[in-house]
């Protein structure tokens, strides 16, 4: 039996039509990914294509990884030299080998939002352009549409003529990329726009990526953006061996410039596509599937499809209304805590999702009651800290001076006395003799507005300059170790001693492992190697592999992925469908897209498929209630278990009592769950039937005490509060 055989008809007609352009356009768990596998396995081991000449993109790295290993496994010798890649790391790798050919040097440095966000205040300022009316925000914003649909900034200046606020959003734009150049800078969007330019200026290098990718694959294909799909369209121009699977009802990106038309499109730009249409779904029970199906039927102008399954009927999908945000995350959790009890799988056969990174809060802080271990992905992300970055602007600094805003950051960190006038200073003779920030550093003694001041910068360029001479002789390891040292960051920590600045040290530590680990595992590490390693850690690369978590992650983040037990959260309408699209100039529209994002969440699941809401929940420290979603109502209820929470007026009456309790620890910040570091308690001194005495809500008998992971749960019943839960640690009760 060959590995062909495990694929159904449709699937084996995709795997063996290797020559021309193929679009495989099918639902969701039909096997597409699990196609482009396949197909790579076939054309290096029955077509004897070279490896080296196939190429299979990817959304996220995550998606790379698992493409990667599965092609591992499916082929033997050679499998590690197919590319498998995201579009962003696919265009660093592109540009980092020519980018000189477009006005840039090979060691250009990737800047994240927060680099951009630094760079437009310059810019702002510089052109004197009022931040209130125009957020730097809302101007990187327009600028990334511009470059997601390819519109450089002298096309972006000519469409605007006569549009007053248009016209300053032109000039911000015309501002920050020049900026990026003499910083030798590229930001995300950058990436690709550049990578296309290049194809498009030099022909002689399009001509070798012909070549060398005489075969592409592209999963995920309807999220594509005008730019992204333009990149394909050049790399394919020659061979027309392109084959894009994808899905037009799990399009979720339009936010980020994602074209639906592309998919829709695909026919029209390559002549004599080949269709197929996978129609089996292997993932999930028939319920589910049905659900998601009757879900998604509700929107207008999608290609029609039917997806079946011959999975088990398996069990309704579970519909919850709790009346507090938080009963909601104390069900889900109690809920994953009683199946791996029961032996019914593991923490990481469970997905909780929501809508927006915000929600996870509440799911943390019932997880870490319960000493459950579980991986959020999004929320602040490693690189994002201010220690990481600090140090790793150093790194940058070494690697390449050019970048100003590496520079600016570390100036003086730690202090070196240099005051915001010296630093003005500098930067108006670095523009008036249009010079990056780092050489005038370097002329200080030259520059005649410093005076004395310039004694202070030495110091900091001599260091970087002894540095960069090392740079051939030192590991990565070893530099940063150097600069940990030299620059006495960790120990300025230590000499802190607070918990917080012990935090920073074990993420110090952290990020000296991980410079360990790249050693390790790069072919020829480099210091440039290393930070373009950094630069790509997209949220969703958090998420190890083999580890037995619960993953908690936001519906976007959970694409292309599959658990056995997935949560769907906050089914409510201002949550989702979000409030935004709701309140939209277009909300028909928008709503289409929710629905979407609903249509992936639904269909990630493969055996249990809990939908969950709450009638109250805080937004941003505000109560709001809201009605159940409209997709919950879009499920048939033959397919669906509703299990109501029916309360009567007294339960109801205590209940908001514990809420109001609650939302008062949700405010205080002992309760920001990134530091939430409770020690569990010696034991208490109390105990049920004791009386206790409480700081705002007075005395009260204790009526049960849970023992969580980390800490106790306490029901108290206050003679004029009522009763309410508290945690120990924060109750801080006193035995009367
Ligand atoms: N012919 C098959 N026989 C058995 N299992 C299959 C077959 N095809 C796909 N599967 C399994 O079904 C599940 C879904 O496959 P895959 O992830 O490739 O679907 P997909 O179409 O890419 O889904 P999504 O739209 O969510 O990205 C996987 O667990 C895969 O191994
Ligand atoms: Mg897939």
């Amino acid at each position: 039996m060959s590995i062909y055989d495990t694929l159904n008809e449709q699937q084996r007609e995709a795997v063996f039509h290797t020559e021309g352009p193929l679009l495989i356009l099918a639902g969701a768990g039909s096997g597409k990914t699990r196609v482009l596998t396949h197909r790579i396995a076939y054309l290096i081991e029955e077509q004897h294509v070279n490896p080296w000449n196939i190429l299979a993109i990817t959304f996220t790295n995550k998606a790379a990884g698992e493409m990667r290993e599965r092609v591992d496994q499916l082929v033997g010798f050679g499998a590690d030299s197919v590319w498998v890649s995201t579009f962003h790391s696919l265009c660093v790798r592109i540009l980092r080998r020519y980018i000189d050919r477009i006005g840039y040097g090979t060691s250009f440095t990737i800047y994240d939002s927060d680099d951009q966000k630094s760079l437009m205040k310059e810019v702002c300022r510089k052109l004197n352009i009022d931040t209130k009316i125009y957020k730097e925000r809302s101007l990187l914003a327009a600028i990334s549409s511009a470059k997601n649909e390819l519109v450089n900034p002298m096309e972006f200046e000519l469409n605007v003529l006569g549009d007053f606020g248009k016209k300053k959003i032109a000039e911000a734009y015309k501002e920050y990329q020049r900026q990026l150049q003499s910083n030798n800078a590229l930001d995300f969007d950058d990436l690709i726009m550049k990578t296309v330019e290049l194809f498009q200026t030099c022909p002689d290098v399009l001509d070798y990526y012909h070549e060398r990718f005489r075969y592409l694959m592209v999963d995920e294909y309807q999220d594509t953006n005008g730019a992204q799909f333009q990149l394909i369209h050049l790399l394919a121009r020659k061979y027309h061996n392109l084959c894009v699977v994808g899905d037009d009802d799990q399009s979720i990106y339009k936010f980020r410039g994602a074209n639906i038309e592309n998919i829709l499109n695909f026919e029209k730009a390559f002549a004599d596509t080949k269709v197929i249409k996978l129609e089996q779904n292997y993932r999930s029970t028939q319920n589910i599937l049905n659900a998601a199906n009757e879900v998604i039927r509700n929107n207008t102008g999608r290609k029609a499809k039917t997806l079946w399954t011959e999975n088990e009927e398996g069990t309704p999908i579970l519909f919850h209304q709790f009346q507090t945000s938080f009963e909601e995350a104390e069900f889900v959790v109690g809920d994953i805590a009683s199946k791996v009890r029961e032996g019914e799988g593991e923490y990481s056969d469970c997905a909780v999702l929501y809508r927006t990174n915000a929600q996870s809060r509440v799911f943390e802080e019932k997880l870490v009651f319960a000493g459950i271990p579980y991986k959020l992905v999004g929320g602040v992300n490693f690189y994002a800290r201010k220690e990481i970055k600090d140090l790793l602007a150093y790194l940058k600094t070494i690697d390449n001076a050019l970048d100003d805003l590496a520079v600016r950051r570390i100036i003086n960190v730690p202090k070196r006395g240099i005051g915001a006038t010296t630093l003005g200073r500098i930067q108006d003779y670095a523009d008036e003799h249009e010079m990056s920030f780092y050489d005038a550093l370097k002329l200080a003694d030259e520059i005649p507005a410093l005076s004395r001041s310039a004694s202070k910068v030495k110091p900091f360029v001599l260091f970087i300059q002894t540095l960069r001479s090392k740079l051939p002789f030192l590991s990565v390891s070893e530099l940063l170790k150097e600069i940990i040292d030299e620059t006495g960051y960790v120990r300025d920590l230590v000499a802190e001693d607070t918990e917080e600045a012990q935090g920073r040290i074990e993420n110090i530590e952290e990020l000296v492992n991980k410079v360990v680990t790249y050693e390790e595992s790069a072919e020829s590490p480099t210091l440039s190697g290393f930070l373009e390693e950094v630069a790509l850690v997209a949220d969703i690369d958090s998420l190890e592999e083999g580890s037995n978590y619960v993953v908690l992650m936001t519906l976007h983040s959970a694409k292309g992925l599959e658990f056995p037990n997935v949560y769907l959260t906050g089914m409510e309408e201002g949550l989702f469908p979000s409030y935004m699209s709701l309140h939209s100039d277009d909300p028909e529209k928008e709503i289409e897209e929710e629905r979407r994002l609903c249509y992936v969440g639904m269909t990630r699941a493969m055996k249990k498929l809990y939908l969950t809401c709450a009638r109250q929940r805080l937004v941003r420290g505000e109560v709001q209630y809201n009605p159940v979603s409209r997709f919950i109502k879009e499920v048939p209820s033959l397919l669906m278990e509703s299990a109501g929470h029916k309360t009567d007026k007294l339960k109801e009456a205590q209940k908001n009592a514990a809420y109001a309790a609650a939302k008062t620890a949700f405010k205080s910040k002992a309760f920001e769950p990134r530091q939430f570091t409770v020690k569990k308690s010696e034991g208490l001194d109390y105990g049920v039937g004791d009386t206790v005495q409480h700081i705002k809500f007075g005395r009260g008998v204790v009526a049960a005490i849970v023992e969580g992971g980390k800490d106790y749960e306490v029901t108290v019943d206050f003679e004029s509060a009522g009763r309410k839960k508290m945690f120990a640690s924060f109750a801080k009760l006193k035995k009367v």
